[in-house]
């Protein structure tokens, strides 16, 4: 790695608070009477409650969500013995996917013993607090010691993610990389590097899925185990000690099918990829730089079937894909162990997972779909599927193993709370995601010296979400992009257009005054504007097709950007009034609001078509539309004019869009709660929870949202520009990188022509 990557990823790491964590409260403490019932006097209740009945802290306390990730940093990534805190970061990391991906709460614990006897007796003096334990980044033998240990000594679930995560996933991928490569997982010949904590467990995995252990050869650091071999053995490398002559790993590669890396950066060469078998697999895991690079294998065979631990590379086989769902699994039955039914049942659900990815039209989710293959071996870590499907197979198999105390009655029910998860990560960007880099579009950035935006534009480019066209000057972007720590080198990606030195400029200024012109604004000003105003430069590229989309806003007033783009941009066909929409993901779902900033007083008319807008810019998340349109009036409780716009705009709807599920005028309670609206009328044209919400003017929804958006956690997308004739947007001054990027992706996500 050179130093740019990493100065950002410590950047990330630093801002806008160290770290990746923190403990929020789930319980309101605002007043005298919840100190009372959060604290003394009425804490003592469930605890007398617990003493007498421990398996009621499931009931009272946070415990049978929460789980320890644990360390003592002896074999951190493949990083070697950095400590404990030197750790931190990665096991805090681990929480962040726990959480994200799975809900499940953890406490990373970095422990400064490494001795096995006192470390578990460190760990299983913590199992009161937890409901699980994941063991990280303890390197071997020890690990298995501690990890037997701990099975033995607690009853809560005690898995070593490096061991089993590691292993669950491997054999996962290696079984779908078999399928691809036509061959026999009971004939293959496999060479491993690395006879540690992963090597160990995947080898294990392997062989009870078919793998003949006379068919493994292992290398580690002191070269190739074989029969007799004295030196850095133990009883789990004995088991792979075979009769061989062979000594090296060069050796071990003639004609072996498949590479399993699990030991250290570039162990592996392009000549030992050379002489493998036909397609080979090789999977380079070792993290944060494999074995090898796929680009380099790539140069010496066309037909190698690859993964590594990455996420920028394709078949990212990483424990990420296990730990958070077989726990997520295992906490729901109360299983009090992780077995070994539960990592088969996670295995089978992940190959399956992948395998389906043929042509799958069941996928509610719009954009590419991946298709199973060498470049799709494995789900990817965003797959929604995923906190699904994995802990659903777990939890059977944890109930049918007998090993559950909180059997699911209810698989439909619980299915359906599974995929609440799905929004609560973060997901909802995911089909955007994915069509954005299917139709990447010439993004122009008018405000392209700024920070946040070449940070985004660095991912931008990575990911291949958009062309980038930044409006700036080049001298302070590549100063910029110093100053960050950022590449410069992904200038070779994207144009810049310099104000002063304008290769449009009479095209430019033509088209402005064409618009302008008898609006009191002389050939003189326009040279000025597209001179010193970039919102007008960007949009009279988009205008003139040198772009086919725009970013603004990170800078200045809202209206006054919208002002310049509307000087410019036609509206689209049919459209009368340009509107805004706001979304907001939260651990309910994703919910919708329009419109907060353009349009003050919105007639019938315009909260009809920017309904329909609306509704339309929904689906494009995958979700359906459930539109309520607001009012202080519930069904006709007020007759003031502001409630029969609402109330007409509906009629209109129902009437002329049969399709759409939409209600109203409506009060925000009645269209979040089915009962509620069920209490006033019966015939509903909504059912269950609205996430799209018209409201009756531009307060009402700009306050809404803002203080959603405040008094809640959620993540933001938006404001969405609807009804231009191109894909604009005009971002607040306060805009995240994430935001950014998110909008970029919506600007590349929209269907139509590139012109
Ligand atoms: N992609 C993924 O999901 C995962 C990837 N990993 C990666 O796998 C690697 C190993 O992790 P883990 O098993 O936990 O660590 P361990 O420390 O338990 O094992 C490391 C293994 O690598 C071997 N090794 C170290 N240096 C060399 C060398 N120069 N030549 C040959 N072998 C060497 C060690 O040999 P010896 O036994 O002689 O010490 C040992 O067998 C790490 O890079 C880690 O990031 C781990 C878990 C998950
Ligand atoms: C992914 C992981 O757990 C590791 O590399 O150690
Ligand atoms: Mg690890």
């Amino acid at each position: 790695m050179s130093d740019k990557p990493i100065k950002n990823a410590l950047y990330y790491h630093q801002h806008p608070k160290p770290g990746k964590i923190e403990v929020t409260p789930t319980k309101a403490l605002s007043n005298q009477t919840d100190l009372a019932l959060a604290y003394s006097p009425g804490v003592a209740e469930p605890c007398l409650e617990i003493a007498k009945d421990p398996s009621s802290a499931a009931l009272y306390t946070a415990r049978s969500n929460l789980v320890a990730v644990i360390t003592n940093g002896t074999a951190v990534l493949g990083l070697g013995d950095i400590g404990p805190l030197a750790s931190k970061p990665v096991m805090e990391g681990k929480g962040v996917l726990f959480k994200k991906f799975g809900g499940v709460d953890v406490f990373d614990i970095e422990i400064n013993e490494k001795d096995p006897d006192k470390f578990v007796d460190i760990v299983a003096s913590l199992a009161p607090t937890f409901g699980g334990i994941n063991l990280e980044d303890i390197k071997a033998p020890e690990c298995f010691f501690i990890e037997k240990k701990l099975r033995e000594k607690i009853d809560i679930p005690v898995f070593h993610d490096d061991q089993h995560g590691t292993a669950i996933i491997t054999a996962a991928a290696i079984l779908n990389g078999l399928k691809v490569a036509n061959k026999d997982i009971s004939t293959v010949r496999l060479v491993a590097s690395g006879a540690g904590a992963a090597g160990i467990a995947c080898l294990d995995m392997l062989v009870e899925m078919g793998l003949k252990r006379e068919n493994i050869l292992v290398s580690d650091s002191k070269g190739i185990i074989h029969d007799g071999r004295t030196e850095g053995m133990d009883d789990r490398k004995q088991r792979y000690a075979t009769k061989t002559d062979i000594r090296t790993l060069d050796e071990a590669t003639v004609g072996a099918d498949i590479f399993l890396g699990v030991s250290r950066a570039g162990m592996m060469t392009k000549d030992m990829v050379k002489q493998m078998a036909k397609s080979p697999i090789i999977f380079a895991l070792a993290n944060p730089t494999p074995e090898i690079l796929p680009e380099e294998i790539k140069e010496v065979r066309d037909d190698a079937i690859i993964a590594t631990g990455r996420s920028d590379y394709p078949n990212q086989v990483n424990n990420v894909l296990c730990f958070p769902y077989i726990f997520r699994g295992a906490l729901d039955v109360g299983a009090t162990t992780i077995n070994e039914e539960m990592k088969l049942a996670c295995i089978r659900a992940l190959s399956k997972l992948a395998q389906k990815a043929v042509n799958d039209d069941s996928d509610s989710y719009v954009g590419k779909t991946p298709v199973f293959g060498p470049e799709y071996l494995i789900p990817r870590p965003f797959d929604p599927n995923l906190i699904i499907e994995i802990p659903l197979a777990v939890a059977k198999a944890a109930m049918e193993s007998g090993v559950a105390t909180k059997p699911i009655k209810d698989f439909n029910h619980y299915r359906a709370s599974l995929e609440r998860y799905v929004y609560r990560s973060g997901m909802v960007m995911k089909p955007i995601f994915e069509q954005a880099k299917l139709t990447p579009k010439r993004v122009v950035y008018a405000e392209g010296e700024n920070g946040r935006v070449l940070r985004a534009v660095q991912e931008i480019v990575n990911s291949q979400l958009a062309s980038p066209i930044l409006i700036g000057r080049k001298k302070v972007i590549i100063e910029q992009l110093d100053r960050l720590g950022l590449e410069t080198s992904i200038l070779d990606q994207v144009e810049i257009i310099e104000p002063d030195n304008n290769p449009y400029f009479r095209e430019c200024v033509a088209e402005y005054h064409k618009a302008k012109g008898r609006k009191g604004v002389s050939l003189t000003l326009a040279q000025n504007y597209v001179r010193t105003k970039t919102t007008v430069l960007a949009s009279l590229l988009v205008k003139l097709g040198k772009a086919d989309a725009m970013i603004c806003g990170m800078v200045g007033n809202y209206h006054r950007h919208l002002g310049h783009i509307t000087d410019i941009l036609d509206k689209a066909d049919g459209v009368k009034n340009v509107a805004a929409l706001s979304a907001i993901s939260l651990q309910k779902g994703v919910f919708f609001f329009c419109d907060t900033m353009v349009n003050n007083n919105p007639t019938t008319d315009e909260l009809v078509a920017m309904t329909l807008q609306s509704a339309n810019h929904v689906k494009r998340f995958g979700i359906t539309p459930k539109a309520a349109l607001l009012s202080h009036s519930n069904f006709g409780s007020a007759n003031d004019d502001d409630a029969k716009k609402m109330s007409n705009a509906v009629s209109i709807l129902h009437e002329k869009h049969p399709q759409l599920e939409v209600e109203g005028e409506i009060q925000a309670d009645a269209a979040l709660l089915e009962n509620l609206r069920k209490g006033v009328i019966n015939d509903s044209k909504l059912n269950g929870e609205a996430n799209l919400f018209i409201f009756p003017n531009l307060d009402a929804a700009n306050i809404s949202f803002n203080m959603v958006r405040i008094l809640s956690d959620g993540v933001t997308i938006g404001p969405i520009l609807l009804g231009l004739e191109k894909p604009v947007h005009v971002l607040k001054p306060f805009a995240s990188v994430r935001r950014i990027l998110n909008m970029t992706a919506l600007c590349s996500a929209e269907q139509g022509e590139v012109s």
